[in-house]
């Protein structure tokens, strides 16, 4: 067989690497094939096992990020839930958790994971949630086992320059109605997310528009004059701002954080999985949990102890996980062990903390710390 020389897109793709296509509409890649040069049947590459079918293993596997901003908060993670990662050396690509017999942990890149929980080379991993949706495309057998591991915020926003025609655009609406849009010259996106990007697009009515691609920096895109907008992951806001761009309203498409997803294969069909995905998220709830509550301790006056918790117990957010534990306040007065204050200790959720700090103030106790 001939040499392989190009690359295409199935069906007929106007996704470019940053050299716009003049064709309008919306493009939804499905498949990357390479061609032989003199050969006519187009040669199909997949992602992982060429036969789409995991060779036989007993091991589950469980795929890690190997590099990037995910990797080290990731394993970071895991000790924390006393599942460490036994790496011999950071080059090595396969590691073991001593806590959880028959399990690979697996180091891949992030998009690559997804691929090859799809091709059913990986049973179990840690990725971002935009990772899931763009290299999953809907697939029906990743199941998010866990949604929210707290880490890797971000989102995946349409950003446009805040200079030139889009001075006065704020929102995707006023983007749509633009006059300039015609199919002769579409809106041009800058994207990594060639799936996720159109179809926000189409959901969100945007007729003519092309996307074009490019690995990292695509913040540039707009200045260099390749693109009109991006569509990329913003978590602070730097770069975008940096760069002379904006978010709009109605511009954002996902938001992200790490998630444990695992492949419906796997979990139904090979032995092991369900039960390490049982004790990995038991482990990971019980840390979350932990790492999400603060214990609020308040001293406050009251006849008695019962009085106190009345009046703490009147305020939703202070109830604590199963009430407020209460307890009397010795001091001497003239002479005499009196009680004047009750010590009051609650655990608070992180989200609900300045809330439950307002009601402390709103039930007049007379100090407190967290
Ligand atoms: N600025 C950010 N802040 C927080 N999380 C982010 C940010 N950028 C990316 N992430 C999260 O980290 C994941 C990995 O990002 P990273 O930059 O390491 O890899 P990548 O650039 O997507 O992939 P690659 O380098 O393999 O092309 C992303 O999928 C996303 O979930
Ligand atoms: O809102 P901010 O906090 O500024 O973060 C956003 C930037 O972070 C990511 O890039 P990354 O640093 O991963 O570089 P990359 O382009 O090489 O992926 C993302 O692609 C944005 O460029
Ligand atoms: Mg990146």
């Amino acid at each position: 067989m001939s040499a392989l020389t190009t690359v295409f897109l199935l069906p007929t793709a106007s996704i470019s690497d940053f050299s716009p296509s003049s064709s309008p509409g919306y493009l939804f890649p499905t498949k990357l094939a390479i061609s032989c040069c003199s050969a006519t049947a187009p040669v199909t590459v997949v992602n992982g096992n060429v036969e789409n079918r995991s060779y036989e293993r007993n091991e589950v596997r469980l795929g890690l990020p190997s590099k990037g901003r995910m990797a080290a908060d990731t394993l970071d993670l895991l000790k924390d839930c006393q599942l460490s990662v036994r790496q011999v050396n950071p080059r090595q690509y396969v590691a073991e958790i001593p806590q959880i017999a028959n399990l690979e942990v697996w180091f891949q890149r992030p998009k690559d994971i997804v691929r090859k929980l799809i091709s059913g080379d990986l049973d179990l991993g840690i990725v971002g949630l935009d990772n899931v949706k763009e290299y999953g495309q809907g697939s029906e057998d990743l199941i998010l086992v866990h949604d929210t591991l707290e880490y890797g915020d971000c989102r995946l926003s349409l950003a446009i320059p805040k200079y030139g025609i889009f001075e006065n655009i704020n929102s995707l609406e006023e983007l749509a109605r633009m006059p300039q849009w015609t199919s002769e010259r579409p809106l041009r996106v800058a994207t990594g997310f060639t799936y996720l990007g159109p179809r926000f697009m189409e959901e969100n009515g945007l007729k003519h528009v092309t996307f074009s691609t490019a690995d990292g920096a695509l913040e540039a895109a707009p200045a260099m004059g390749i693109a009109d907008a991006i569509v990329d992951l913003v978590s602070s806001g730097t770069t975008l701002r940096e760069n002379n761009l904006k978010e709009i309203e109605g511009g954002i498409i996902l938001e992200s954080q790490a998630v444990f997803v695992a492949s419906k294969k796997s979990l139904i069909q090979r032995k092991g999985v369900l039960d390490i995905t049982h004790e990995m998220i038991e482990r990971l709830e019980a840390h979350l949990r932990a790492a999400g509550q603060f214990t609020v301790t308040a001293n406050m006056r009251g006849r008695s102890a019962e009085e106190v918790a009345e009046r703490i117990l009147s305020q939703t957010s202070l109830s604590g996980l199963q009430g407020p534990t209460v307890s009397p306040v010795f001091c001497k007065r003239d002479g005499k062990v009196a009680v004047e204050y009750y010590a009051i200790v609650i655990c608070v959720p992180k989200k609900a903390l300045y809330k439950s700090v307002q009601q402390l103030r709103a039930v007049r106790l007379s100090s407190f710390y967290i």
